[in-house]
């Protein structure tokens, strides 16, 4: 969609759950607008604040200190009022009343979802993933993605020492939604004998105790059970285990702690690359798109067509664990 009207001055938020790197892009946002002569204006608790009216003039120096920190310093929320029609209209005349001809949304699909009917209305918006989940379809990554799953990968080697000492069973519950993008990588970065991703059906015999007594036959004494939250909970699977192989079983749900830390320098290079990316769009006049990497390239997809796009998991990833987990 591309508006007649010129952009001046611009909004940029962050929605729904915190990802590490988040502060990376508000930075370039804000310095690549200011660059080009925009003004900025910081609108806190995401789409919430928009309705509040919460919003801060950002300088060059708003920004500073801000891109190896965790979080985002402009707050986030999940807002139902702006899951309502209502709620959408508000926000539009709240910006033409503020003079925001344009606002980029750092968030994940929820945020998108409501970012595409703030570009029907008429305040045109630009997306830049930010999610630890990287369940953006239509880009092969996401803003926080990189550090949540080494801060798994930490914590699980933490946790892999007591199972060895103990000879047991630590079943770790990771983030992701209904995505097994985390679930996947840090299992194999992690060794686990058995990896539960939500995108493949569970049999519990075939998937989880077939694999576990395979291990224990090649040796085994200590596993790891890497379960993704969209496949069950955790203490659910650490049950199945200790009632059909007698394993002393624990569980561990890693939680929050994946959604905070000082960001990656993946994490930090991609925010800044999609920031920028993000201002060269509206300064073009160009709204409703979503900002996403493709083959390593950041590019832009129209936000009904990045909406409507579907992402599988990594099925050779998925085949390797299944051939080297034991
Ligand atoms: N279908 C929708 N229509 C309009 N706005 C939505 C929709 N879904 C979510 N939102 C808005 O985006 C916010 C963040 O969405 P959520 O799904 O919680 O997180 P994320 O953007 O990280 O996926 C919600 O609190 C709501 O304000
Ligand atoms: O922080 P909350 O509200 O408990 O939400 C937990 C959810 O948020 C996430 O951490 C991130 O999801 P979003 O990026 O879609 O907000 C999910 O992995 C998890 O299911
Ligand atoms: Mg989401």
């Amino acid at each position: 969609m591309n508006s007649n009207k010129e952009i001046g001055t611009i909004g940029v938020l962050t929605s729904g759950g915190d990802a590490p790197g988040m502060n990376a892009a508000i930075r370039a946002v804000v310095r690549t607008a200011l660059s080009k002569g925009l003004k900025v204006k910081g609108i806190m608790h995401g789409y919430a604040g928009l309705l509040n009216e919460e919003f801060i003039d950002m300088g060059m120096r708003s920004v500073s200190e801000i891109i190896q920190r965790g979080g985002t310093v402009l707050y986030t929320a999940r807002c139902l009022e702006f899951k309502e029609m209502a709620g959408v209209i508000k926000a539009h005349e709240i910006c033409e009343k503020n003079g925001i001809d344009g606002l980029v949304v750092i968030g994940g699909d929820g945020s998108f979802r409501g970012a595409q009917d703030l570009s029907n209305v008429g305040t045109p918006c630009i997306g830049i993933p930010g999610t630890i989940d990287n369940d953006i379809a239509c880009s092969e990554y996401t803003i926080g993605y990189d550090t949540a799953m080494n801060t798994v990968v930490e914590m699980v080697d933490k946790l892999r020492d007591t199972a060895n000492s103990h000879s047991r069973c630590s079943v770790v519950e990771v983030m992701g939604r209904r995505a097994g993008h985390i679930a996947l990588n840090t299992g194999i970065a992690c060794g686990a004998a058995v990896i539960l991703v939500p995108e493949q059906d569970f049999d519990p015999e075939r998937d989880l105790l077939a694999r576990i007594r395979y291990a224990q036959e090649c040796g085994k004494h200590h596993f790891i059970v890497m379960v993704a939250e969209g496949v069950g909970k955790a203490e659910e699977i650490a049950q199945i285990i200790r009632d059909n192989t007698g394993i002393d079983t624990r569980k561990t749900v890693l939680g929050h702690v994946q959604r905070g830390g000082s960001p990656t320098l993946r994490d930090r290079v991609v925010a800044t690359q999609m920031g920028y990316h993000a201002v060269e769009l509206l300064t073009q006049n160009i709204g409703n798109r979503v900002v996403a990497m493709k083959n390593g390239e950041i590019v832009d997809y129209e936000i009904n067509e990045a909406l409507s796009m579907k992402k599988g998991i990594e099925t050779k990833l998925l085949e390797i664990a299944h051939c080297i987990s034991i």
